[in-house]
């Protein structure tokens, strides 16, 4: 069987083997410390008031926990869970189905909410709003619009691209969320509870090396976790050390920053057919043979994070950082980021 995402990849894989590792409560929620304290507010409120909680939207790169702290809000709330996705919901019937068969005060979370189709939208909006639902019966000149009453409910959206979401539709979330990377500290308690909750003995060092290198991201944390158990176990080894963790990922071709395979020929393609840039988004996904919208969600945000990457109005251009950690040097002449930038070349 193919494995349809790749190791390093944040994004999710089918079956959700993941899962296993997902926190269950706001305690037990690792990193994003704003945005949690926030959320104990409002669920207390809510709850204190006995209404449902406020509309609200996360958003930031994939496997962030976005879906983690829907769910979790869900558990505190102590109200049922029903969750779809953007590009499922392709009629507005079937958004109609879902919202009329809510309990008061559920939770309903819709991933991937930029990717709604546009009539889609349009139902949700009073929905959200009046917490009604606008339908129309029949057609041509008998047709006649019946509003139907919803019970209160609170939806959680989540999206990668807060930019790509109609105003409309961002303007309707009280309660916007923005998730960051996790630091290294954190990532360093991610791995180190899920080796706990996966029975597997690790090493400080160990759990650390693992910590550095998962791309600020814990899906990715977790899933390195479970390879390294892989190399450990067939190795006969009972405890995962620094050396161990090292070797394995060295192995999978995860680099000391936490780079794959994908990220260096990124890199490296702006560097030798680009010069450094600027080049456009499109052409780096055509020369990667990857969506554009993988690129710019997944690939690009961790670089820019780690400052080896800047997205400039005239395209991608290669910081200073990216030419030391390729091990090049930049062309002769000013390059584009020591020019300055641009502004923000979406
Ligand atoms: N704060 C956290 N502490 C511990 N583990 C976490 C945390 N956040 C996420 N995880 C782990 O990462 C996995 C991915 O999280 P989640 O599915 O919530 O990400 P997501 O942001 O919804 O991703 P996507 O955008 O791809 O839907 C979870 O199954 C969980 O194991």
């Amino acid at each position: 069987m193919t494995d349809p995402a790749p190791l390093h990849s944040p994004a999710p894989q089918p079956g959700d083997p993941d899962a296993a590792l997902r926190p269950k409560s706001l305690a037990e929620f690792i990193g994003q410390e704003a945005a949690r304290d926030n959320l104990r507010v409002f669920i207390e409120s809510a709850k204190g008031r006995g209404e449902a909680m406020d509309h609200t939207l996360f958003f930031g790169p994939p496997g962030l926990g976005k879906t983690t702290l829907a769910q979790i809000i869900a558990g505190e709330l102590g109200v049922g869970f029903r969750a779809t996705s953007g590009p499922v919901i392709a009629k507005a019937g079937d958004l109609a189905a879902l919202l009329t068969n809510l309990e008061p005060h559920d939770v309903l979370f819709i991933d991937e909410i930029h990717r709604l189709n546009p009539v889609v939208e349009e139902v949700l909006y009073p929905a959200m709003e009046d917490r009604a639902l606008d339908l129309i019966i029949g057609e041509g000149p008998s047709a006649r619009s019946v509003r139907i009453d919803l019970p209160p409910f609170t939806l959680v959206g989540a999206t990668t691209r807060q930019g790509l979401l109609t105003t409309p539709l961002r303007d309707r979330f009280g309660i916007p969320v923005r998730l960051n990377f996790y630091t290294h500290d954190e990532l360093d308690l991610v791995v180190t509870r899920g080796a706990r909750l996966l029975g597997l003995a690790i090493e400080a060092e160990g759990a650390r090396e693992i910590a550095r290198r998962s791309r600020g991201t814990p899906r990715v944390a977790g899933r390195l976790l479970r390879r390294v158990r892989d190399f450990a176990h067939v190795a006969g080894e009972g405890t995962v050390t620094k050396a161990m963790a090292d070797d394995a990922l060295t192995r999978l071709e995860i680099d000391r920053l936490g780079l794959d395979a994908m990220d260096r020929k990124y890199l490296t393609m702006i560097a030798t057919t680009y010069k450094g840039g600027p080049v456009g988004v499109e052409t780096l996904a055509a020369g990667l043979a990857e969506p554009r919208d993988t690129v710019e969600e997944v690939v690009e945000p961790y670089l820019i994070q780690l400052g080896l990457l800047a997205r400039t109005a005239r395209g991608r251009v290669l910081n200073d950082a990216g030419w030391e950690h390729l091990g090049m040097t930049p062309p002769s002449g000013p390059t584009e980021s020591q020019i300055g930038m641009f502004g923000d070349g979406k």
